[in-house]
């Protein structure tokens, strides 16, 4: 291809934008240092025609994908080592946010990375779990890749309930030994990826067994396979659990266990241990085992939701800037379905949700590193905290990132519908992040019991943490009439939280008064529970959306953008909840019209500037992967050159012309 022709259409998109695209690239990125590293590190990994893609991985055989997934891994780890080596050990924890959180890996293994539960998982598990002693000896010796390992806590039969996990770990004091076993089917280790025929240990989290008691799950270091042979040690059994919707080649497998044994040091004791008696010596909480999955939760809001969806964006935006179709006006010419208003209502939306996203998922990081660190001196009052935000945000996150995903998909109309459009590979992508980590209405539901929780202490006097402070007075306050105003739209959908979050509250109470059991009224009021849980948190991702675009130290013309896109954000969630609005924030049905002309006008002001946002997330033609959202816009050429890839198209009649259609068409039916 290799045209550097730009597309008439495109090229006067971006002469039309009225802010400083750069000055949004380096606010994305955190600042004008950061980009330059960002690109440095693309150009050094992109460029490598070693890991470039040869064939589409679509027309690879599952097999291969695997196999030619495996080449590139090792190729590109080895490169991380390289450059760390080169830039020191400061930019390897970026690198790896790089490679494993959205971008750069995307770019390079599009379906998944094999070694990603390594890093993503098991590193945090002997961080965050494991001794001084385990962490020097395991820490260095995974990072290094000596060995491959995953997290394995998931079951064939329990993936939420993880209480209820049935793989066992018993601890035998005669040879201080714990032994393993997968007593039924249902027991068997079942998703983690990289377990299938990648690693040779992991993390595997298991029921504690000793002096015939059991203490519950706690998380063991197990070896799967030999370090010399990977031929999987006695009593192993493992494999790859097959082929899914997306992530196909991050190799996700299956592990069961007969009697294997590990030694006593390989539990993970920084919480809780095992004496070499047999003696249990408990945690301060049975939660901090939970530590690894609130980690994961927090990085994917980030990595995955913002990332992906910022991909998307950039695809649709593009492609409807140049993509003509059909007249507004008969005999004006066809119009850039860029000026749909229908059209616009797809695409500006998910791009406001973007950047709340991006906002509170850097609350979320710094918050997770200040309790982390609490927990570290014996501190845990926080923690709940953490974990209801580090839920919602997550579920949130990933849903809303999901469903625009897939709203950018048909805003491309047919052409979206190809691989080489890359929305189904990004799709998968991130609807696999609605189910992982936490299924996400079984996450609402556990913000949910923060906010009730907090719901009764703030009617008690209570004291109350930061993100529902607004409980003690938002009831109380009278409310006001409705002004279209960004400051309204924060107060507004606190007001919405509060009311869904107080309704469930009573509705449990009530329940409970005619003497229907609390578990039970749980479970009753639960459609409710987790609707409340979603508006705290959008109450929550507005306010910090307020916040930061208010307060933004950049020049007006980009602020201005940002202060349309934050509008946008609550005008949008509002009309899409309207009754929410008028049951807890005051809305009367005559306010309502002038906020969808607001909504309307914030899509006609964004309207000159939606080609620069996208530019501004600056991702590079070999991140994107995409032939309708490459920076130049040549999207018919590129159409066609990845047809041609087909391999379909290698020659004009193919076999199978011979062998089944011609003898069928010459039978005579
Ligand atoms: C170092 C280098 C780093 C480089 C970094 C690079 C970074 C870049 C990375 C970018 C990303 C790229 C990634 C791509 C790769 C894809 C990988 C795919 C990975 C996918 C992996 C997985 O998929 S891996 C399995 C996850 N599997 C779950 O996620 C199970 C959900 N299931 C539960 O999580 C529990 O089962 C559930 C429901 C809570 C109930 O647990 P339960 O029954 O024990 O608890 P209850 O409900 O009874 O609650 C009792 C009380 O515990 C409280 N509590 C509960 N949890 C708590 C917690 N965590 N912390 C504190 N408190 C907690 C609760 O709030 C209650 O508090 P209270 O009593 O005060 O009200
Ligand atoms: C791509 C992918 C990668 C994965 N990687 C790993 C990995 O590396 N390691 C690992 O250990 N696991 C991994 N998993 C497993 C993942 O963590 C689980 O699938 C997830 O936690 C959901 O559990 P489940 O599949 O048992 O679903 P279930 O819990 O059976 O959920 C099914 C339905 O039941 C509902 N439900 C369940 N419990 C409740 C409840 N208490 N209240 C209300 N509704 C409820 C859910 O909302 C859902 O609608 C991965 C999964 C996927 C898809």
């Amino acid at each position: 291809m290799g045209s550097i022709t730009i597309n008439k259409d495109l090229l006067r998109e971006r002469q039309s934008c009225t802010f400083n695209v750069l000055e949004l690239t380096h606010l994305w990125d955190g600042g004008p240092e950061k980009t330059k590293e960002r690109k440095e590190l693309e150009k050094f990994f992109l460029d490598d025609p070693e890991l470039q893609e040869k064939i589409p991985s679509e027309y690879l055989s599952h097999k291969e994908k695997y196999q030619e997934a495996l080449r590139r891994s090792c190729l590109l780890f080895k490169k991380i080592k390289e450059w760390s080596d080169t830039t020191g050990c400061g930019s390897q924890m970026d690198t790896f946010q790089n490679i494993l959180g959205g971008m750069l890996g995307s770019a390079i293994l599009p379906d998944g990375v094999p070694f990603a539960l390594n890093y993503v998982m098991f590193l945090p598990t002997v961080m965050g779990q494991g001794t001084m002693q385990q962490q020097a000896y395991w820490v260095s010796r995974a990072w290094n890749c000596e060995i491959m390992c995953t997290y394995a806590q998931t079951e064939l039969g329990h993936g939420t309930f993880i209480r209820g996990l049935e793989t066992t770990a018993t601890y035998d004091p005669s040879t201080e030994e714990f032994v393993f076993n997968s007593p039924t089917l249902t027991s068997y280790k079942w998703w983690p990826g990289g377990l299938g025929h990648t690693c040779n240990y992991a993390v595997v989290v298991a029921q504690l067994y000793t002096k015939g008691q059991c203490h519950g799950i706690h998380p063991f270091i197990v070896q799967l396979r030999d370090e010399e042979t990977h031929m999987p040690l006695p009593g192993i059994k493992i494999g790859e659990i097959g082929s899914k919707l997306g992530m196909n080649t991050i190799n996700n497998g299956y592990l069961g266990f007969e009697n294997v044994r590990i030694p006593r040091e390989n539990m993970l004791m920084k919480n809780s241990k095992v004496l070499p008696d047999g003696t249990y010596v408990n945690s301060p909480s049975d939660k901090l085992t939970y530590g690894t999955m609130i980690f994961v939760r927090v990085a994917l809001v980030r990595g995955i939701a913002a990332a992906y969806l910022s991909k998307a964006l950039t695809i649709a935006t593009r492609y409807s800037a140049l993509r003509k179709q059909g007249e507004i006006k008969p005999g004006a010419g066809e119009t850039q379905i860029l000026e749909y208003r229908t059209q616009q209502h797809k695409l500006f939306p998910p791009m406001a949700m973007c950047f709340a996203m991006r906002c509170s998922a850097d609350w979320l990081w710094d918050i997770y590193n200040s309790v982390t660190a609490e927990l570290d001196r014996g501190d845990l009052e926080r923690l709940p905290e953490l974990h209801a935000m580090a839920c919602c945000l997550k579920a949130v996150c990933t849903k809303d990132s999901a469903k625009a995903i897939e709203v950018c998909r048909l805003a491309t109309g047919g052409h979206g519908y190809m691989n080489s459009s890359n929305f189904p590979s990004t799709y998968g992508m991130v609807t696999a992040a609605e189910t992982y980590e936490g299924e996400n209405t079984v996450l609402l539901l556990q913000t949910a019991r923060f906010l009730v929780k907090a719901w009764q202490q703030a009617r008690s006097g209570g004291n109350l943490t930061e993100t529902v402070e607004y409980l003690k007075t938002m009831p109380l306050q009278p409310l006001s009439l409705w002004v279209n105003s960004l400051q309204h739209l924060g107060i507004a959908f606190k007001r919405v939280a509060a009311g869904n979050i107080e309704t469930c509250a009573t509705s449990i109470e009530r329940r409970i008064l005619v003497g229907v059991a609390p578990e039970d009224a749980w479970n009753e009021v639960s459609i409710q529970l987790a609707k409340a849980a979603e508006t705290h948190c959008r109450a929550f991702m507005m306010q910090i959306f307020i916040n930061f675009a208010t307060s933004a130290q950049v020049s007006p013309e980009l602020k201005k953008v940002l202060i349309e896109l934050c509008e946008l954000y609550g005008t949008y969630f509002l009309l899409d909840n309207l009754g929410d609005f008028f049951m807890y924030a005051g809305l009367r049905s005559s306010d309502v019209p002038s906020i969808q002309e607001w909504m309307e006008t914030l899509l006609h002001k964004i309207r000159p500037n939606a080609v620069g946002i996208v530019d501004g997330f600056d991702i590079s033609d070999a991140v994107l992967r995409s032939a309708l959202g490459a920076y130049d816009g040549n999207v018919y050429e590129r159409l066609f050159a990845e047809a041609n890839k087909s391999p379909l198209n290698a020659e004009p009649v193919d076999e199978s012309f011979h062998k089944y259609l011609k003898p069928f068409l010459k039978s005579n039916l």
